[in-house]
């Protein structure tokens, strides 16, 4: 698993520079001040038409950094006015950084924007463990209201790296320079948004500190997952390539199941079977060509289709409607031994609303493992208990208490893993806000695990693959575009030169 894509909480990432210090590679202050050298590499390259800088120096080391910023700013000769926010602990790294600073420090209380200066933000990074002040605040809020450049030293003030929520208020920055790795925060909204270009900084932390740390919050990216693709090989058949199932609506709401149908067909499953009502059978063989099709009203046709030909994976929710026997049908799949996955979408997820308890129960007792697609909305219907924790907590402790893989849906995508491991997801775009993407979704999911793809991989991968479809795709895109985006993006995830 690639060791790039590690996020680090702000405490792990304390602990990362615990132990390099520890180490006696680098000590404190040679830390702070490589990641000073840093900025000003970048502040220079970046902005060297402005008039000079505004550093904002918080009491923590956070502000050290902004203090060894101002130090280098004014050796080689560039304005900068210098604003502090309380001062350092005695003897701390970031009162080094002061002393050896050539220039005083006013009162952050006597700020005011200037025109053809660009602000450092070194107030609070990773420390930040309360709300902003008012005279934070202040600051924040007339920065941002200001046409000036923001570049934020590891966070935005006023951002949590733990979950990217805004304690207070915050500052929006055009360019964050973060340490080592990146923080969830950097990608859960609203901080990704806040952060604006994100950019991380090598500063001589070495990656063999990420062993003791252990991390499990991961960006959603083709090398986390990659290893475990699946890939086609030459003695199989469509069966053992992996069957994937999908239950239709009836027949005013049978497109959800085509799609996911399609999606999870792109995905590369050998066969796809759309289990259909017997009111929407005609509806779905007019429009089904390489899709087959089987007649399923009832738990017992189900168990019928299910003992003629076990399939692999099972999508269930999208388009089937609240009236019909949709939590038997989830039931009686769970229970039925077997192995093989089963998504759960939609109407799938809302059907266990008053149940929620029955659902997790069912799932641990499987022998199938089971992903759950829901949007904030649906989420909220199964995991009331959660409501009020930030999105990261409640996707890991959905994942905790269901047993199932989650994907909390949004802008920043949340894959999480009963076994504590979570993905998010930077390819999100503005273009899968469209009708039926979900569906797409849950089918690239299922197509993938009917391969016999590990469950959270295959879970990850799918995120990914139908963000980056439509974002290549780009404005214009319809559901129904998405499987037939997919062919290119397999092609360069199994490097298919290489491959035949
Ligand atoms: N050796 C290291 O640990 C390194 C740390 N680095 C910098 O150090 C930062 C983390 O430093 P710190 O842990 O000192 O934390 P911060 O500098 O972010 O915060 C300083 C302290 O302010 C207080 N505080 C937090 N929120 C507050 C609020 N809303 N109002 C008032 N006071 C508040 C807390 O007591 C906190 O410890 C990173 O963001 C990074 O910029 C870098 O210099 C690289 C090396
Ligand atoms: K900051």
């Amino acid at each position: 698993m690639s060791n790039s894509l590690v996020l680090l909480t702000p405490s792990q990432m304390a602990e990362a520079d615990r132990l390099t210090i520890s180490s006696g590679a680098v000590d404190g202050y040679g830390l702070m001040k490589r990641a000073g050298q840093t900025i000003v590499s970048e502040l220079l390259r970046r902005y060297p038409h402005c008039n000079g800088f505004d550093v904002l120096c918080g009491p923590g080391n956070n502000g050290g950094d902004g203090y060894v910023v101002a130090r280098l700013l004014v050796e080689m000769g560039v304005m900068v006015r210098l604003f502090a926010h309380g001062s350092p602990r005695p003897g701390s790294d970031a009162e080094k950084a002061v002393q050896d600073c050539p220039i005083g420090a006013q009162s952050l209380s006597q700020f005011s924007v200037l025109q053809g200066h660009a602000i450092v933000d070194a107030i609070y990074g990773a420390g930040l463990s309360r709300p902003l002040d008012d005279a934070v605040s202040r600051v924040a809020k007339e920065c941002r209201n200001a046409d000036v450049a923001v570049i934020s030293v590891d966070l935005p003030t006023g951002v949590s790296g733990a979950d990217g929520q805004v304690l207070g208020d915050a500052f929006a920055a055009d360019l964050t320079i973060t340490f080592f790795r990146l923080k969830p925060g950097h990608l859960l909204e609203p901080g990704r948004e806040l952060c604006g270009e994100t950019i991380v900084a090598n500063i001589g932390i070495p990656d063999s500190v990420l062993g003791p740390i252990a991390p499990r919050n991961w960006i959603n990216q083709p090398p986390l997952w990659r290893g475990d693709f699946p890939k086609p090989r030459r003695n199989q058949h469509k069966y053992s390539r992996g069957h994937a199932t999908v239950f239709s609506g009836g027949a005013f709401s049978t497109g959800a199941a085509r799609l996911a149908a399609l999606g999870a067909a792109r995905a590369g499953a050998g066969a796809t079977t759309i289990y259909s009502p017997a009111s929407a059978i005609a509806v779905n063989a007019a429009q089904l060509t390489s899709i087959m099709l089987a007649k399923v009203d009832t738990v017992d046709d189900l168990e019928e289709v299910i003992s003629a030909r076990a399939p692999d994976a099972f999508v269930l929710g999208p388009g089937f409607g609240l009236r019909r026997p949709i939590r038997e049908f989830a039931i009686s799949i769970l229970q039925r031994g077997g192995g093989g996955t089963l998504v759960m979408d939609a109407d799938a997820i809302t059907a266990f609303r008053d149940e929620p308890a029955a659902l997790f129960t069912a799932i641990k007792g499987s022998e199938r493992a089971v992903v759950l697609t829901p949007h904030e909305g649906e989420f909220s219907r199964l995991f009331p208990d959660l409501i009020g924790k930030v999105r990261l907590e409640r996707a890991g402790e959905a994942a905790r208490v269901s047993g199932a893989v989650i994907v909390l849906k949004g802008p920043d995508t949340i894959i999480a893993s009963p076994d504590g491991r979570i993905a998010i997801n930077a390819n999100g775009n503005p273009w899968l806000a469209t009708a039926g993407s979900g569906d797409v979704l849950a089918g690239v999911i299922a197509g993938l695990a009917a391969q016999k793809m590990p469950l959270w991989e295959a879970t990850c991968a799918g995120v990914w693959l139908h963000a980056e479809a439509a974002t290549r795709f780009g404005p214009g895109l319809i559901a129904d575009d998405l499987p037939g985006l997919l062919p290119p993006l397999l092609a360069e995830l199994l490097e298919v030169d290489q491959l035949l």
